[in-house]
């Protein structure tokens, strides 16, 4: 049995779901299909999901919200009358129309998976299972054991299902919305609960490629990678699988493939366990992003005073701050924010921070963009690390920093934000000339 999961971009329009069409009745083994709300395409710019945002942000401020309600009862309607399928979906947008004023954030949201899920399950003629009613949670963690009863349940009566992906439930039976880029971490979860042969994760792109396309043209594609970079390369910014999407896969080592659904047969990435890896590139991909605040603490001989690092990090929890990395010096320690975290809260973290901490100076860096070379060669190789830092330096780009924070398979390069894409650039080409050759010379 095979899990299957379509992204917004293979949903956008009724010409992709046919392509979607296509592709499931190609291999009868895709018996478990998930979707996300209707996505970017060339004539759509706005996600459903995003069309959602945008309604409850101006019903919670008391504008007028109808045109935007129109304007996504309209997308799901077009997309119905263009397939000629006989749904009556307006009833269930009624029924979303009923709870506008005073539905949960996670209903509303996830509004645009349970439409486009309908709509697919009688295109696809699979059978359409609400994903609250088996994906069970308990706070923040999937109840795998009921959660797998309940789907075994429904899999013993139906041969074939779809489930909208992106939410499921908490046990009062309210709708629990999962991060953004949820519908991955749905399918993940599916083919965990069933032992799936595989799990199918088609998008826009035939895989993941060793940059991101929108910054290195022609990138090359990573083959094979395993779930460890993976996990790095999601948490760095590759946004075509949900970082927490790894986990239910990995624990159960189910070979994962990203595909293409407006080209399935260019083939993709096929994402496995450490033992199977068979890649022979130095770097296998690299990722990052921008916008981060850097904000170091100085105190002299800091490994004896760790109550002043107690007393930095309530700092961060107080304002609900998350870290993303913490590199550290002799007698500093730095901590890593993204700036849309922060928001307006900087001025007030650093007071708090030389006031209460017992701490001898804080400097601050904004604008920071971090740029991850990931490798398991890594670990094995350090010289890699230094070869692009040197390669780095050749171009003149700036390096404020280099880490390699817990994970041995990853350095992260901190550069000015001006000089992200020119980074990103550099290492994607000195990983696939130089660098590759001169270190396995
Ligand atoms: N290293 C990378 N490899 C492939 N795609 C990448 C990479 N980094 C960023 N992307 C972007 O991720 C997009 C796919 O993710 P997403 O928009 O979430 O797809 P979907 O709509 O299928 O869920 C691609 O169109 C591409 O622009
Ligand atoms: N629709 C949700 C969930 C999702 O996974 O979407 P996509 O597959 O388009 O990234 C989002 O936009 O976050």
């Amino acid at each position: 049995m095979k899990v299957a999961k379509f992204g917004g971009s293979s949903v956008a329009d009724a010409n992709q779901f046919r392509k979607v069409k296509q592709i499931i009745e190609a291999d009868p083994d895709r018996q478990i299909v998930v979707v996300s709300a209707a996505g970017k395409s060339a004539s759509e710019r706005i996600k459903v999901t995003d069309l959602l945002i945008e309604m409850e942000r101006a019903i919670n401020d008391g504008d007028d919200f109808s045109k935007l309600f129109s304007k996504i009862s309209s997308r799901i309607l077009k997309i119905r009358d263009d397939l000629n399928l006989k749904l009556d979906i307006e009833a269930d947008l009624n029924e979303v129309a009923k709870h506008l004023n005073g539905c949960s954030h996670d209903y509303l949201i996830s509004r645009g998976e349970y439409l486009t899920g309908k709509m697919m399950a009688e295109f696809l003629g699979y059978y359409f299972v609400d994903a609250k009613d088996i994906l069970i949670f308990d706070g923040d963690n999937l109840n795998y054991e009921l959660s797998r009863q309940k789907l075994l349940t429904i899999l013993q009566k139906h041969q074939n299902i779809l489930v909208p992906g992106f939410y499921g439930s908490n046990e009062d039976g309210s709708i629990h919305l999962m991060p953004r880029g949820g519908s991955d971490i749905t399918g993940a979860i599916l083919a965990n609960l069933v032992d799936a042969q595989l799990y199918e994760n088609w998008t826009d792109v035939s895989g993941i490629l060793m940059a991101d396309p929108r910054i290195v043209d022609h990138s090359k594609k990573i083959d094979v990678l395993t779930y460890e970079e993976l996990q790095e390369l999601s948490y760095m910014g590759v946004g075509v699988f949900q970082e927490e999407a790894v986990r239910p896969v990995r624990q159960k080592n189910i070979p994962t493939e990203i595909l293409n659904t407006n080209c399935p047969s260019a083939g993709g990435t096929l994402v496995v366990s450490k033992e199977k890896h068979l890649n022979n590139n130095i770097v296998t991909g690299i990722a990052g992003k921008k916008n981060y605040i850097v904000i170091t603490i100085k105190k002299y001989r800091l490994s004896k005073h760790l109550e002043v690092l107690q007393k930095v990090l309530a700092v961060f929890q107080k304002q609900h701050i998350s870290i993303d990395s913490t590199p550290s010096g002799n007698d500093g320690f730095s901590f890593l924010c993204q700036r849309g975290d922060v928001g307006d809260k900087l001025k007030l973290i650093i007071q708090e921070l030389k006031s209460n901490c017992g701490v001898d100076a804080v400097n601050v860096r904004e604008n920071i963009a971090l740029v991850a070379a990931v490798s398991l060669k890594l670990s094995s190789r350090p010289a890699i690390a230094g070869r692009i830092l040197n390669y780095l330096d050749e171009s003149l780009i700036k390096v404020k920093f280099v880490f390699q924070d817990g994970s041995d398979i990853k350095v992260v390069f901190g550069v000015n934000n001006e000089d992200y894409e020119k980074t990103i650039e550099k290492i994607y080409h000195e990983s696939i000339n130089s660098i590759a050759q001169k270190i396995s010379a």
